[in-house]
């Protein structure tokens, strides 16, 4: 695994005429927590796509645990981890049911499958509804499941789309403990957040406008830079002048 986990260079992906990720270039280091910020319709999403070989870019260069995003998105899929809000666990099936689907996706013996049911549980506190339908759990409960079941086949990296959205104070906090756990493991965390506070526990953050990265460093440079008392300003700063955003 290179010390740089995620590269890229000039990346652009164009619908028709509209641009919705426009030559972003970064570095992302092995183990790091790397905040993606934006405004709604800031290219988040889109850039996420590329990056876990979901879609193909218009131009430009990018690299995941060392693979070409254009020619290996397959090895990449391999060795990535996604969640999102939108897209993450079965809610008819139970928590076993989940985890075991999981682990057959991801390829996994019965064997190491079995020492994973006690992991992952004792993990999140849901020994006592392992056979609770997932739909019936609270959204915070199964946003830590679904966040352990992204790292079910030992990812590398793991990207998280919006994964606190709607969900309580406490049980972010409880999320983010989970996040530095992974990344005391070495594993590299690719957070999109829409809560400002969670900025500011990441290594760095990057900051989005109209497809643009306008701003990267760590929260406490870029509140240097900014001259602001908080992530939250330095945002609303720069997505002031956004014209693409419906946020
Ligand atoms: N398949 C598509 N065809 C046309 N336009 C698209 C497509 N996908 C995204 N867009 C547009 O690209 C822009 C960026 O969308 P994207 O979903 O990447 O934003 P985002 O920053 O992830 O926003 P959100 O926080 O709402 O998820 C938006 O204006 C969106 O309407």
């Amino acid at each position: 695994m290179p010390e740089v986990a995620i590269q890229t260079r000039d990346l652009t992906k164009k619908f028709g005429d509209f641009t919705a990720v426009n030559q972003i270039s970064f570095d992302v280091r092995r183990g790091e927590i790397f905040g993606f910020l934006g405004a709604n319709g800031a290219g988040k999403t889109t850039a996420i796509k590329m990056l876990t070989g979901l879609l193909s870019p218009t131009s430009g260069e990018g690299s995941v645990a060392g693979h070409d995003i254009h020619s290996e998105s397959e090895a990449i899929k391999k060795k990535i981890g996604y969640m999102s809000q939108r897209f993450s666990l079965y809610d008819d099936l139970t928590v076993k049911e989940n985890i075991r689907f999981y682990g057959g996706v991801y390829g996994l013996s019965r064997h190491i499958l079995r020492s994973k049911y006690d992991e992952i549980l004792e993990k999140v506190d849901l020994k006592d509804e392992i056979d609770s339908r997932v739909g019936s759990l609270p959204l915070g409960w199964k946003q830590k499941l679904a966040f352990s079941i992204a790292l079910l086949h030992e990812p590398k990296i793991v990207f998280l789309d919006e994964p606190t959205g709607g969900v309580d104070p406490i049980t972010r906090r409880q999320f983010w403990e989970m996040i530095y756990k992974a990344s005391e493991d070495g594993v590299t965390v690719f957070v999109t957040t829409h809560y400002m506070d969670e900025a500011e526990y990441c290594d760095r953050v990057s900051i989005m406008v109209d497809g643009k990265i306008e701003a990267l460093d760590s929260p406490v440079e870029l509140k240097r830079s900014f001259s602001a008392k908080s992530i939250e300003e330095v945002f609303i700063e720069l997505a002031r002048g956004a014209e693409n955003s419906d946020g």
